[in-house]
């Protein structure tokens, strides 16, 4: 696999605190990764020094095996940050027909303006007259202007309603299928879960996970399977399993807590219980976020 992304033991240091503390990963050609984390976690310096806006104190950073402030990086690579900030006095066409020439290869207007759903009344807007939510696709036909390979976008959907959400998604997916590596930071842990084939997991600068959404929940939240039973049903049975953390009854259900509810259901067809109403459980990764930002266990 083509690594597009190198990060080797980043720090970032104001005055003694650590924003960003000897951070280590990389991203294959085609990945869709979402950087997770509280506020303050370090996901806006992690990014700046990815994108070679911001200094690293140690280590370094890599686009294409190059230093991201190369021209022939810079060609690559498209970004949207979190303030969207265009110049005033000029149409919106303008700008993006101006962001246009500056490139080798970059996308026609028409596919712009089907990829961010921008209107023609928004083309012939000045930029100073748009809203935030307008502003915003604006950033984001800048950030795609140039058909870049790898792009980057710092929280992409605060202010956008929910159909600029979803055609932003789809886009990404759209994007992504062609062979686009795609990094996003964000607040929304079910965007993240929904989207991403990998979430990149800070908290107070350092890395404490990095899998597919999957494998983060299944780390780190409890997962259950329940059922009525009318026999007395023996905890022992499943707490001699080595899949079982815990077994209680509550409410005339049977709880059984575990790492691997596929297991859980085998035992109980296995053994020939008579049970009812069985449910799965699955931890939510709303859950995992906040055991893991609780506990900072590291599970990199
Ligand atoms: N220019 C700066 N000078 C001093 N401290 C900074 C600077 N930029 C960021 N920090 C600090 O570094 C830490 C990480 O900030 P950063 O903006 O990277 O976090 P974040 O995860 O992007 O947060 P948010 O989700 O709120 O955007 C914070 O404690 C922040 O106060």
């Amino acid at each position: 696999m083509e690594s597009i992304v190198e990060i080797k033991k980043l720090t970032k240091k104001f005055k003694k605190e650590k924003a960003v503390d000897n951070a280590s990963f990389s991203i294959q050609k085609g990945e869709i990764v979402a950087i997770l984390g509280p506020n303050g976690a370090g996901k806006t310096t992690t990014m700046s020094m990815m994108l070679g806006l911001l200094h690293p104190t140690e280590g370094e950073t890599l686009l294409f095996g190059m230093d991201p402030r190369e021209r022939a990086v810079r060609e690559k690579i498209g970004v949207m940050l979190q303030e969207v900030s265009l110049m005033d006095t000029i149409k919106v066409r303008e700008i993006i027909q101006l962001f246009r020439s500056y490139y080798p290869n970059p996308l026609s207007m028409e596919e712009l303006i089907r990829l961010t759903g921008l209107k023609k009344e928004e083309l012939n807007k000045r930029t100073e007259k748009l809203s935030g939510g307008q502003k915003r696709r604006v950033g984001f036909a800048l950030a795609l202007v140039g058909n870049p390979d790898l792009l980057f976008f710092d929280e992409p959907t605060v202010g956008m309603d929910i159909t600029a959400r979803k055609l932003f998604w789809d886009t990404i997916n759209e994007l992504a299928a062609k062979g686009k590596t795609i990094i996003f930071s964000t607040h929304y842990l079910q965007e993240a879960d929904d989207i991403s084939d990998r979430i990149i997991l800070f908290h107070e600068g350092r890395v404490i996970a990095d899998a597919e959404p999957d494998l983060i929940k299944k780390q780190l939240t409890k997962q259950s399977v329940s059922f009525i039973t009318e026999h007395s049903i023996s905890e022992k049975m499943f707490l001699q399993e080595a899949f079982v953390t815990d077994v209680f009854k509550k409410d005339e259900r049977v709880h059984v807590i575990t790492d691997d509810t596929d297991a859980v259901l085998q035992t109980i067809f296995t053994s020939n219980l008579d049970v009812s109403d069985i449910r799965v459980e699955k931890g939510r990764l709303d859950d995992a976020f906040s055991q893991l930002v609780d506990t900072e266990k590291d599970v990199s």
